[in-house]
C-alpha cells in the first residue's frame, strides 16, 4: 500500500517554506509573531496564534523530514532527526539524552506517551514556585482540546510483550498499573516511533499544528539557527540566525527576523542557552539552573520466550507504584515504564564489550528491558543540572547526588522484582560489575551492594525539563505563569524549559496543554482592539 505523505503534498500545494541550506543571501523577514523552535511548545503556538489570523514565522533549527523519508533504521534516524545524532550527554558524561532536532521538534521522535501534568506536581507549584491559574481544574479544558487535537486515546490493542512483562509484574505484585494513552491514529502498532513515523500515524506536530498553520499562511523555515535575541532594555527588537547546511554547519549565510512578538520554544537547554548567549538581564541567576532530566535508570531481563521489544507500541503500560509515595517532597520517586528495544538504542545504553558484549546482543530477542525514570526536582537534594555556555555551544553539569542514588537502589530493586514476578529467568542492573542475577532473593541482596556511580551506571534521559522557570516570583522565576517574560513585554516562552521541577510523568501533554492555554492568550491579547 502506497502512503501518502501529506508534508509532500503541503509542499506540492504551496506552503511558505523556506529551506535556508539553499539561501544564497542574507534576508530580513518579517511576522506579527515568530517562534523559534517547532516542537511540542512551537507547534502548538504556531497553530493557535496563526488560527487567530496572525502572520507566523516558526524558525527551526532541523531539517523538514518526513515519511518518505523516514525508514525505520536508527543509523539514518539518529543523525537526522536528533540532537547531537543522539549521543548528547551531560559534562561528565555520565548521563546520555536524547532531544530532537527537525520539524516536530522532540514530538517528531518520540513514542507517544500521553500523559496530563500530575496533580502533586501543580499543587508543589502553586505551593512552593508562585505559580498561579494552573489547577487540575483550570487545565482540564486545556488538556481535552489538545487531546481530542491529537487524537489521544489509550492504546486499545494488546500491549507488546516488552509492556505485557511490566503489566504481569504488577499484577503478581498487587502494584498499580495503567494503560497507557498515545497520540495516534491509525498506528501499525510497527515501534518504530523513535526514528520518525514512517505511516504517519504518529499525531506529532510535524503532521498536525504545523501543517496547520502553513496552511494558514505561516512560514516555516527549516535549518535556520536562532543565534541572538537582539533587545533593548524592555523591548525584544529582531533575531539573528545563522542559516545552515544540509549537513546542519552554519553556511555563513544570515537571517534576521523582526516581529511584534517574539516566542522562544527551543526547548529545555536551548530556550535558556539562546536567552544566555543573547545577554537577557537575569538578575537573579536563573537561567539553565534546575534543568531537570527525570534521570533514567535501566533493568534488563531475560525471558525463556521472544519478547521482540522493537515490534509494537513502544510504550503502553506505566506503572505510577513508586512514584508519589513519600509525598512530592519525600524521597525522590520512580516512574516504571519500558523502552522500545532496537539495537543501536540498547546497545549504546548497556555495558561490557567484547565477549559479554556479544552474548547480551545474541539474546536480544529474549531480552526484557524496564526503566525507573526518577522524579528530579522537589528533594533539597535534587536541584537539576546547570547549563552554561562554551566557546561552542553549551554545556550541562547535571550532578548525581546522594538522594538519587538512594532513589536508584530501590529502584533498581523495584525492578528486578518486578521482571522476576513476570517471569524472568535471570536480571541483569544495568550498572558496571553486575552479573546476571537468577532469583528475587539474589537480586535483592546483590541490588543492596552494589556499587552505584556515575560512568559505572547507566543514566539516561529523554525528558529534558526545566531551565527557564515560570512563577510569579521574579527571584525564582524568568516568565510569568502565562509564559509571558518578567523583563520583556514582547516575548514569551512556551516549551519544556518553563517547568520548575520535573514531573513525574512524561512530558509531552504538559507542554501542548499548556502552551494551548497560554498560546490562547497571547493571541487574545494581540489582536485586541486598541481602546
Ligand atoms: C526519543 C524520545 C522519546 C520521547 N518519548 C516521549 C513520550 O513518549 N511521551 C512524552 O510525553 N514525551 C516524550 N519525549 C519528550 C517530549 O517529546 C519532549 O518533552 C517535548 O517534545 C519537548 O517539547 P519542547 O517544545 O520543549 O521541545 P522540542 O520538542 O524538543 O522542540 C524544540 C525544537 O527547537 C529546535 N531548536 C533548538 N534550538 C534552536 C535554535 N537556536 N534555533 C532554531 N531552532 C532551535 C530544536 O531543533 C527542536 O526541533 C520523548 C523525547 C525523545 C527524544
Amino acid at each position: 500500500m502506497a502512503i501518502q505523505d501529506p508534508i509532500q503534498q503541503g509542499l506540492a500545494s504551496g506552503w511558505k517554506h523556506i529551506d535556508a541550506s539553499q539561501v544564497a543571501q542574507a534576508q530580513t523577514l518579517e511576522a506579527d509573531v515568530v517562534i523559534v523552535g517547532s516542537g511540542a511548545g512551537g507547534g502548538v503556538a504556531a497553530e493557535i496564534l496563526s488560527e487567530a489570523g496572525l502572520s507566523v514565522i516558526i524558525i527551526e533549527g532541523g531539517p523538514l523530514k518526513s515519511s518518505e523519508s523516514f525508514n525505520m533504521e536508527e543509523r539514518r534516524a539518529y543523525p537526522n532527526l536528533y540532537q547531537q545524532a543522539a549521543s548528547m550527554k551531560t559534562k561528565d558524561k555520565a548521563i546520555g539524552i536524547f532531544q530532537g532536532r527537525a520539524v516536530g521538534g522532540s514530538t517528531t521522535v518520540n513514542w507517544t506517551t500521553s500523559i496530563r501534568t500530575p496533580q502533586n506536581a501543580l499543587e508543589y507549584w502553586a505551593k512552593e514556585k508562585s505559580i498561579t491559574g494552573l489547577s487540575a481544574e483550570s487545565l482540564k479544558p486545556w488538556f481535552e482540546k489538545m487531546e481530542q487535537r491529537l487524537n489521544i486515546s489509550e492504546w486499545a490493542y494488546e500491549p507488546n510483550r516488552n509492556n505485557l512483562a511490566l503489566r504481569q509484574g504488577c499484577e503478581a505484585l498487587g502494584w498499580d498499573f495503567t494503560v497507557i494513552k498515545r497520540n495516534v491514529a491509525g498506528c501499525w502498532n510497527s515501534g518504530y516511533c523513535g526514528m520518525g513515523c514512517p505511516v504517519n500515524a504518529k499525531q506529532s506536530m510535524l503532521l498536525t499544528t504545523i501543517p496547520a498553520a502553513l496552511n494558514r499562511g505561516a512560514t516555516l523555515v527549516s535549518r535556520a539557527k536562532v543565534s541572538q535575541i537582539e533587545h533593548t532594555n524592555d523591548k525584544v527588537y529582531g533575531l539573528k540566525a545563522q542559516a545552515l547546511s544540509e549537513s546542519l554547519k552554519p553556511t555563513g549565510v544570515e537571517l534576521l527576523f523582526k516581529a511584534k512578538h517574539y516566542i522562544l520554544s527551543a526547548g529545555a537547554i536551548h530556550t535558556p542557552t539562546l536567552m544566555m548567549r543573547s545577554k537577557l538581564p537575569d538578575p537573579y541567576n536563573i537561567l539553565g539552573k534546575r534543568t531537570f532530566l527525570h534521570p533514567t535508570l535501566l533493568s534488563g531481563a531475560m525471558f525463556n520466550d521472544p519478547i521482540n521489544g522493537h515490534a509494537g507500541a513502544p510504550q503502553s503500560i506505566y506503572s505510577d507504584q513508586f512514584v508519589w509515595q513519600d509525598g512530592a517532597e519525600g524521597e525522590l520517586g520512580y516512574k516504571l515504564e519500558v523502552p522500545p528495544v532496537h539495537p543501536i538504542l540498547i546497545a549504546s545504553k548497556t555495558l561490557g564489550y567484547g565477549q559479554s558484549h556479544a552474548e547480551l546482543m545474541a539474546k536480544f530477542n529474549q531480552l526484557q528491558v524496564t526503566i525507573a525514570l526518577v522524579r528530579d526536582g522537589y528533594h533539597p537534594d535534587s536541584q537539576g543540572g546547570q547549563v552554561t555556555l562554551t566557546d561552542t555551544g553549551f554545556s550541562l553539569d547535571y550532578p548525581l547526588t546522594d538522594a538519587f542514588w538512594h532513589a536508584a537502589r530501590r529502584a533498581f530493586a523495584s525492578m528486578a522484582e518486578l521482571q522476576f514476578a513476570a517471569g524472568a529467568k535471570q536480571v541483569l542492573p544495568i550498572s558496571e560489575g553486575m552479573p546476571y542475577l537468577s532469583s528475587w532473593t539474589e537480586a535483592k541482596k546483590a541490588i543492596a551492594e552494589m556499587d552505584l556511580a556515575p560512568l559505572k551506571t547507566v543514566v539516561a534521559s529523554a525528558h529534558v525539563m526545566g531551565g527557564c522557570p515560570m512563577g510569579e516570583d521574579t527571584k525564582t522565576a524568568m516568565v510569568d505563569s502565562e509564559g509571558s517574560s518578567h523583563y520583556f513585554d514582547n516575548l514569551s516562552v512556551m516549551d519544556g524549559s518553563l517547568f520548575p521541577t520535573s514531573l513525574g510523568a512524561n512530558p509531552q501533554l504538559s507542554i501542548y496543554g499548556i502552551t494551548a492555554k497560554n498560546a490562547s492568550l497571547l493571541a487574545q491579547r494581540l489582536t485586541a482592539k486598541p481602546q
